[in-house]
């Protein structure tokens, strides 16, 4: 996993003693992201392991594998922790934005929508799903470094709010907004110079980031935008990064936020908006142990009007975007074990039915994940295997070195907290087809995304007259 310093041996399935209570119970995950697995984590009468009052092992069976399964409490329950805390810690509005980036889809957007949070966009793709699943326009924040003016277009004709990253956004955005009957509504996003211990690819606070405008720059984007008709700036944005368990960053973004509000205001811009982004971290391996959805908001909302108050500003409304912290927990992916490969004295490979094409964190970030088996998640665990994914690539692994009981072909394995960056980030690689995804809710499974078919990845293929197989 990214930021912890745990070794690959701690995504060790649980032994059958030490599980055994959390599993029975399901007590610990009534807390949301305090654990690995979704809050309706249960065993049923015969010992598998079901969610959302489904057994895994017959989600497999109905639907195929690989899976993505998303629990819809558990991210009505995060949704509503966000917004709770927020409405407990933080003395003026506040609003969530779900950052879509960590999983987009129709049914994900109407339940966020639901629970009266916003969103957060990064392309046309992201922002039509946002739009057609129902958010508001209102409560949709366009982000990007690199927007093309399609985009841009589209986000102002719908009336969603853009955050200003560079300067090429202003020049494509005046082109466009030019001769409108009202300003677009803007935020401006800075980098807050802030360094934070995450995996380098994800970080985004620090100085070297290709996001946002340099900090020294600000002042002078600022006092252009004072001269921009076309333009209210109504906030200001800064993202530190991902997956990151202190809170000390947190912290001291509030005070670099709330300098650049000092400013923003001082040159005449309204800045009711501070938008600090998102970044919490979730548990993926035992280890693993970030601050609750509750504690992180206490502390950044505390932060923040503190930081306010000691400047005397008005108090600004609070957007905070997290992405994995609502997703990630939610959700688990099922595969199929298939072949077995045993090298004698250095590794047992168990090769599963998906892998980097499904969940390309790990190969990207090292990121270690815990799995158990669906239907005998108690079960003793017997041996060390390593999860191979089914990709033509040494490097395709789901687990290193995980302890598992003895699986078989068939076997149906669960990898926990998937919800986030997995389907997100899923690719064609080898020409497989995406999995399908199921929401699941007191017994009953819905399919929000179909399965590819290896059909539908021909689609776009054209293959030219010339080149026709002659007959
Ligand atoms: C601008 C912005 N907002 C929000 C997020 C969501 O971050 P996370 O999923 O870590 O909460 C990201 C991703 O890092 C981001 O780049
Ligand atoms: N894709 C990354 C997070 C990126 C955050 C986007 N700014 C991950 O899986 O951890």
């Amino acid at each position: 996993m990214v930021t912890s310093a745990s070794p690959a041996t701690d995504s060790v399935a649980p032994a059958a003693g030490e599980a055994a209570a959390p599993f029975e119970q399901g007590l610990d995950r009534l807390s949301p992201n305090r654990n690995l697995a979704p809050i309706t984590a249960r065993l049923d009468a015969l010992g598998r392991l079901e969610v959302g009052g489904v057994a895994l092992g017959d989600l497999a069976q109905t639907y195929g594998t690989p899976l993505y399964v998303l629990d819809e409490e558990t991210l009505r329950a995060t949704c509503r922790a966000y917004r709770q805390a927020l409405a407990a810690h933080y003395p003026g509005d506040a609003l969530a934005l779900y950052a879509s980036k960590a999983n987009s889809s129709l049914a994900i957007t109407a339940l966020v929508a639901s629970e009266g949070l916003g969103l957060d966009a990064v392309s046309a793709g992201e922002l039509l799903t946002a739009l057609q699943g129902g958010m508001p326009a209102e409560r949709i924040v366009f982000h990007g470094n690199n927007k093309s003016a399609e985009e841009l277009q589209l986000a102002i004709d719908r009336g969603v709010t853009v955050v200003l990253d560079n300067w090429n956004d202003i020049e494509l955005l005046s082109d466009l907004a030019a001769g409108r009957a009202r300003p677009v509504r803007v935020l401006v996003r800075f980098t807050p110079g802030i360094e934070c211990h995450t995996h380098e690819y994800i970080r985004t606070g620090h100085l070297d980031s290709k996001f946002g405008f340099d900090p020294d720059q600000l002042e002078s984007v600022l006092q252009h935008l004072a001269g921009c008709a076309w333009a209210r700036v109504d906030g200001l944005h800064a993202h530190i990064g991902s997956q990151i368990f202190e809170l000390e960053p947190h912290r001291d973004l509030a005070a670099v936020m709330a300098e650049a509000l000092l400013l923003a205001r001082s040159l005449g811009h309204p800045c009711g908006d501070l938008n600090v982004g998102g970044g919490l971290g979730i548990r993926y391996v035992g280890s693993d142990d970030p601050p609750s959805i509750q504690e992180w908001v206490r502390v950044v909302a505390g932060a923040v009007a503190e930081a306010c108050n000691q400047r005397q500003l008005v108090l600004p409304r609070l957007l905070c975007e997290p992405g994995r912290s609502l997703v990630a927990t939610a959700g688990l992916t099922l595969y199929s074990v298939g072949s077995r490969k045993e090298i004698p004295g250095l590794r047992t490979y168990l090769s599963v039915d998906g892998g980097m094409s499904d969940n390309p964190r790990p190969i990207t970030y090292q990121s270690l994940y815990t799995a158990v088996l669906a239907d005998r998640p108690l079960a003793e665990a017997t041996e060390v295997v390593t999860v191979a994914g089914k990709h033509c690539e040494s490097g395709d692994v789901l687990l290193r070195d995980i302890r598992l009981p003895a699986a078989s072909p068939g076997d149906v394995l669960a990898v926990f907290a998937t919800g986030a960056y997995n389907a997100a980030m899923a690719s064609n690689y080898n020409r497989i087809p995406r999995p399908a995804a199921v929401f699941v809710h007191d017994g009953v499974a819905d399919v929000v995304q179909r399965r590819e078919r290896p059909e539908d990845l021909l689609r776009y293929d054209v293959l030219p007259h010339r080149l026709l197989p002659v007959t």
